[in-house]
């Protein structure tokens, strides 16, 4: 069991309370200024990523007050029982073990006195023979033959780890083409079946459940279409497999169990795609680079299980979070990657830290009064740049950054990786330091421009500096980096839910809308005016039944 203790109220938080006051004075500018060792001191090098973090708002006396934050709140036990398979997912009364996934020592890892791990291994050595089987061609088609395209029928957990991993590393891509749907506009699969043929197309139908509405919508336009489209019912095994814990409802739907590759219910959606939920990465980038991911994240792993507090990539990563969120109110935190192939890296993160720490009551049931997960975005640089840091800089909130680049690019083409790098290691400089009125002015005077034009330009031109940033440096994104990158903010999110004292496992806000569109449904399917609900939501209804009936 998770300890349950209001972070608020412990010693190390009363003295964090104060020591802010000192800091929020303080210009990271002077910080460098007086001490010449802060990079040395606040940066970390864990295999080929270099976590940077001396850009923060934090003195020495910061990070030790906040590591005996993390260690009043008993951060080191809830670690432990996490590693240990206790149900720390106390509402769903679940284990958390999406490192069992990745667990490649011999370790045992035992849930209601069975040891998962042989499980954990008859599933990857499923998913690799059958991989191997559909890349190499053998698998055939109902017309004899081999598989072209994949798609991935799946969304929110089920969707958005297998796209973000894909994409991230479409360098290691072989022939296959991978296809993603997952809204329950037609729109999507329809624009989808428009590339795909049914001879070679095999469509994955990812979902833990097997119920949720969109997947399940979504399949079964996919099976008609197919049906329709030259396959009959026999093809369906050739062209049809389901990633799922449900085997119930994979074989209603008329997959072949043969066909389905399981998982368990103690791997939470958002942290799946270690699990059968990330089979069409492994078809899109074969199984080898599959496994090196789960190597890389297994290694972030043992970092995360073993290092002290103050050498650990994700238990600071997650204090720097709390500082900001708790101490400096900041609403947001960005995540940039300088990497085009990691553009779905920020959006696999909105799921992964807002539905896990977007929680307003704590583990002892009662209404937190402090805030909790920030909301996370970004964009690739160096498109964020020419989008919103100009609010980074100067507007009036506060954001942390994290800025994230590998040092060598998959494509060398002409000096584009310079330049991205350029401004990668600008951006953060001037995030720092800002740009005084002193400078602004005498960068006007070279300009030729009048004493009163630069008088009345310079505050514009003004930036303040001190907005903290962390820069995540790694030599190359490959797949064992990009593991240990991903399994490095998963473990951030756990530490800062402990710090909370919320349950980051479970989602009952996901559950209602789920509910909710359910109920509508039917008064949908008449032409029938409706009062049921409010105001507002009949107004809305009525008015799309009108329009409907319009375009009949
Ligand atoms: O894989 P499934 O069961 O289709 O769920 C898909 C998604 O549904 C909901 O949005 C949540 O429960 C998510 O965590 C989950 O990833």
């Amino acid at each position: 069991m998770l300890p349950k203790i209001n972070f608020t109220e412990t010693q190390a938080y009363q003295y964090l309370t104060d020591h802010f006051i000192e800091v929020s004075n303080q210009h990271l500018r002077s910080l460098f200024a007086e001490d010449s060792e802060r990079f040395n001191k606040f940066s970390l090098q864990f295999n080929d990523i270099l976590l940077d973090y001396s850009k923060n708002r934090i003195s020495d006396k910061t990070m030790a007050l906040l590591t005996q934050l993390a260690k009043e709140c008993n951060l080191k036990e809830a670690i432990d029982a996490m590693f240990a398979a206790e149900p720390i997912n106390e509402t769903e009364g679940r284990a958390v073990l999406h490192i069992a996934l990745r667990n490649q020592g011999n370790e045992r890892i035992v849930v209601d006195g069975v040891d998962v791990m042989p499980d954990v291994k008859a599933v990857l050595d499923k998913m690799e023979m059958f991989c191997n089987s559909v890349i190499s061609g053998e698998w055939k088609g109902y017309s004899g033959k081999a598989i072209t395209d994949i798609v991935n029928i799946g969304i929110g957990g089920s969707d958005l780890g297998p796209v973000m991993v894909y994409e991230s590393l479409k360098a290691y891509r072989n022939h296959l083409s991978l296809h993603f749907v997952s809204n329950v506009d037609g729109t999507h699969i329809a624009e989808t079946l428009k590339k795909v043929n049914p001879e070679t197309t095999l469509f994955l139908i990812a979902s833990k459940t097997f119920t949720t509405q969109e997947t399940m919508a979504n399949a079964h336009s996919a099976r008609a279409w197919f049906l329709n489209n030259g396959g009959a019912q026999e093809g369906v095994a050739k062209h049809f497999a389901a990633l799922s814990t449900n085997a119930k409802a994979v074989s209603e739907f008329g997959i072949d169990t043969k066909n389905m590759f399981g998982f368990w219910d103690w791997v939470g959606g958002r942290y799946s795609l270690w699990s059968a939920i990330g089979t069409s990465i492994a078809l899109g980038i074969g199984f080898d680079n599959f496994k090196a991911l789960l190597k890389g994240a297994h290694e972030m792993d043992k970092h995360f299980r073993k290092a002290e507090f103050e050498q650990n990539m994700p238990v600071i990563l997650a204090l720097l979070g709390i500082w900001y969120n708790n101490f400096f109110e900041a609403e947001s935190h960005a995540i940039l990657p300088y990497d085009q192939y990691m553009h779905r890296f920020a959006a696999y993160f909105q799921q992964g830290d807002m539905e896990s720490n977007g929680k307003n009551v704590d583990r002892n049931g009662e209404a937190v009064n402090y805030q909790t997960g920030p909301v996370i975005w970004g964009e690739p640089g160096t498109n964020g740049q020419h989008a919103f840091y100009q609010l980074i800089h100067q507007g009036t909130k506060l954001i942390p950054c994290d800025f994230i680049a590998p040092a060598q690019s998959h494509n060398k083409i002409g000096s584009h990786h310079t330049l991205l790098l350029s401004n990668f290691f600008a951006q953060t400089e001037a995030l720092m330091n800002g740009k005084t009125y002193e400078e602004v002015v005498a960068e006007l005077k070279t300009s030729g421009k009048s004493e009163a034009e630069i008088e009345k330009l310079a505050p514009f031109k003004v930036f303040e500096g001190n907005r903290p940033t962390n820069s995540i440096l790694v030599k190359k994104i490959t797949p064992e980096t990009l593991g240990a990158l991903i399994a490095m903010y998963e473990h951030k999110i756990f530490v800062q839910g402990i710090i909370w004292n919320i349950f980051s496992f479970d989602q009952w806000g996901v559950e209602l809308g789920k509910q909710l569109a359910n109920k509508i449904l039917p008064e949908l399917e008449s032409d029938t005016k409706i009062d049921s609900h409010d105001a507002s939501t009949n107004g809305l209804i009525n008015q799309y039944k009108s329009w409907r009936r319009d375009s009949k």
